[in-house]
This record gives structure tokens, sequence and C-alpha cells, in this order.
């Protein structure tokens, strides 16, 4: 069966005030896509909401021939509390509690997918080295060798080139472009739309309303991007629940 993601006049948000709104699409199966739009506009949030970190406000949001486990989710740099005390190949293992569950052990047969995944970013030799004595780059490398682990049929990356030099930006971009290769669903938060024009098939551009979702170069354009921009100046933070659902 072909995989698919499929929302349906999907309202994400928190505490009750919505953060995206009636949001309607679907992530088919070996699409690449970018999810962009000015601060605040509900990209993090769109992501948060797949992987099930939050609950619909309203919609729904439907798995098809997939299931939650079949998602990777690389979080913004941010939210990663790098002061836990674990090694690279230990952060890189966790790939693995997926197919073995939480207390099921990680056994030798483990070991071949962390060092080629290791090896796939660049960083043999820092298999011992604590999380938090990793430079920002070094540490998003970490990250993209835990996705590799995973394995999964879809992939979701909050801003994946945060803060980092266009070397690793480069290298980390190589590793995107052969997961589109091998037929899987990757969804990207970017602000490089010259990146996004660049690489990125399709794109999703929110400001906490779809403003347009397709091909790229029917999206990023000069005026949907200046569109999505008024709308954000526009949006009214203390409004309780947007007037479609209040109707
Ligand atoms: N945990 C939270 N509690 C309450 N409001 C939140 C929370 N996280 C995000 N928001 C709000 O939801 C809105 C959308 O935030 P979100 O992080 O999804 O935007 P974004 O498009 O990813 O922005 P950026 O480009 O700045 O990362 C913002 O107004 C934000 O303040």
């Amino acid at each position: 069966m072909t995989l698919a993601i499929e929302l349906d006049d999907l309202t994400l948000g928190y505490d009750r005030h919505p953060a995206v709104h009636h949001l309607s699409g679907r992530i088919a199966q070996g699409t690449l896509t970018a999810v962009i739009g000015p601060n605040g506009a509900g990209k993090s949030t769109l992501l948060k909401g797949i992987v099930g970190a939050l609950p619909p406000l309203g919609g729904t949001l439907r798995f098809v021939g997939c299931d939650r486990r079949d998602i990777a989710y690389l979080p913004q740099t941010a939210e990663i509390d790098r002061s836990f005390p674990v090694t690279v190949w230990d952060f890189v293992a966790m790939g693995l509690w997926r197919r073995v569950g939480a207390f099921g052990g990680i056994g030798r047969g483990a070991a071949g997918p962390i060092a080629t995944a290791l090896e796939t970013v660049g960083l043999e030799g820092f298999e011992t080295r604590p999380i938090g004595t990793l430079s920002g780059g070094q540490m998003q490398r970490t990250l993209f060798a835990r996705l590799l682990v995973q394995d999964t049929a879809v992939i979701l990356l909050d801003e994946p080139f945060n803060a980092v030099d266009g070397r690793t930006v480069e290298d980390l971009l190589v590793l995107v472009e052969r997961w589109h290769a091998e037929g899987r669903t990757v969804v990207a938060v970017l602000h490089d739309h010259a990146m996004v024009r660049r690489v990125f098939p399709d794109a999703l551009l929110i400001a906490r309303e779809p403003v347009a979702w397709g091909a790229t170069g029917t999206v990023v354009t000069p005026d949907n991007l200046s569109l999505a921009r008024r709308m954000i100046e526009a949006f009214d933070a203390g409004a309780p629940v947007c007037a479609r659902d209040a109707a």
C-alpha cells in the first residue's frame, strides 16, 4: 500500500489556542517537502502534531500505510538537552529503540549500523565523547547519525541546518537527497528559500493558516511570501479560538 499522511482541516495549538489553523493536504510517499513561513507561523507545531506530541484541537491526521513508529523526528537544537550524560555512541544507539524496545537491550548486531552511521556523517573517533562536549555542527551530525540508525520511511526535520557552517550543511544535505532517492518521505522546516528552491521539489508555506502547498516553483513566489508576512503581522495572538472554530 502507498504510504501517505493525510491532513484534513487540521488545527493544532496549545492550551486551546490554535497555532496552525485548518490545514488540509497530503504528504505522499517519496516526497521531499520544505515547510516554510515567518517566525511563529506554526511550522514546528505542525511537525509536533504529526509525531503525536500535540493532539489535534480540530480536524484529523490520518496515516495511510504507516503509523507513528515509521516516523523519525529531528527536533530543533534548542529542544535537545545536551547536559544529559550520554556518549555519541549511546545517543546514536537510541535510534534503535523503536526496533528493540526500551528495555530490550541493544545487541552486538547493532554495532555495525551505528559505526556505519557515524562514518557516514564523518564522526568516526567521536564514539566515546559525551554529547555535551560536541560543537553545534558535530551535534547536528550526531542527530543525523541517529536518524540513519532509525531507518524509517518518514523523516521530519525541524530546522536541521540551523547554526551550522556551510560545509556541514552541504554534507547533511547529501543525506537528505539520499533519503529522497531511496523513496523515503522527508519533510523539513527551513528558512533558506534559495536552498528550498534548489533542493526541495515540494513546499508548504504557512502563516498560521496555509498559504500555498505544492510544487516549490508555484509556492515560493514573492507574492506568496509577502502575503504570509502580512498574515503573521495581522495575527491577533490574544484571540482565544479562531472565528471559524467558534462559528
Ligand atoms: N509550548 C507552547 N506553548 C504555547 N504556545 C506555543 C508553544 N510553542 C509554540 N507556541 C506558539 O505557537 C505559535 C507557533 O509556534 P511555532 O514554534 O510552531 O512556529 P514556527 O513557525 O516554528 O516559528 P520559528 O520559525 O520561529 O521557529 C507561536 O505563536 C508560538 O509562540
